[in-house]
């Protein structure tokens, strides 16, 4: 049974997410780029109002992999409590050594996810390196927001073998990317842990515009309904 990831940008919209029954509340600044960072002050204050109720992740803002900036960030975030630490695998940087550098924050118990980009060509087998450096999970997103969907970037024979080449590797997956309600249907049978969500639970799907309540209860409702009716 897949779940679902909700973004949100502040307390308000986080007790909305948790309020509707999702099952990750993820927290980003969607103005600042595709895995925008919230301040620091901002999720200390959402993670102490959530007070456990529900898994929290942030990720560490648009940022190239080179090492020690992005162990920094890491640690960063790590310290306000929340339960995953998302990274983006944007270009730009040393991949293997990044993954080389958090590899002792990992073992060491950090939960960490590395977002890959549907619309940047990720390699399936880059989830062997993400794997053995002792991440917990990986996310396919899209990083150009005005290009649609994920499903309109990649086939979905490569989504299926994505999600099948996380689940091999013991790693979390989620799916995300600009997905609209419409695309539930098609990636449920996937059954990735979970789908992303921010600009469809939005007013006029504007992703930097605030979350709408009764957008985040029909997703909810469809991806459960649609999950039931895949497992009968
Ligand atoms: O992690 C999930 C992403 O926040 C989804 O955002 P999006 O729907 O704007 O692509």
């Amino acid at each position: 049974m897949s779940g679902m990831l909700a973004s949100v940008t502040s307390l308000t919209e986080a007790r909305i997410a948790l309020a509707a029954g999702v099952d990750i509340i993820d927290l980003k600044a969607p103005e600042k780029g595709a895995l925008g960072a919230l301040p620091i002050e901002v999720v200390r204050e959402i993670v102490a109002g959530i007070d456990g109720a529900c898994p929290v992740s942030a990720t560490i803002g648009d940022q190239p992999l080179l090492p020690e900036p992005v162990l920094a960030s890491v640690l960063q975030m790590a310290a306000t409590g929340v339960d995953f630490v998302k990274i983006g695998f944007f270009t730009g940087g040393d991949m293997q050594a990044t993954l080389d550098t958090l590899a002792p924050a990992a073992s060491g118990g950090l939960r960490l996810i590395a977002v890959l980009f549907g619309d940047r060509q990720p390699e399936i087998t880059w989830l062997d390196a993400i794997a053995a450096a002792g991440f917990r999970g990986v996310m396919l997103d899209t990083q150009d927001k005005q290009q649609g969907s994920l499903l309109n970037c990649r086939s979905f024979d490569f989504l299926k073998d994505f999600v099948s080449a996380a689940r091999a590797r013991g790693l979390l997956c989620g799916l995300a990317g600009s997905l609209r309600k419409t695309d539930i249907s098609a990636l449920l049978p996937l059954a990735p842990d979970y789908l992303g969500f921010r600009g469809a639970l939005c007013v006029g799907s504007r992703r930097t515009d605030r979350i709408d309540e009764n957008s985040v209860l029909e997703i909810r409702n469809l991806i459960t309904a649609r999950s039931i009716a895949h497992a009968l």
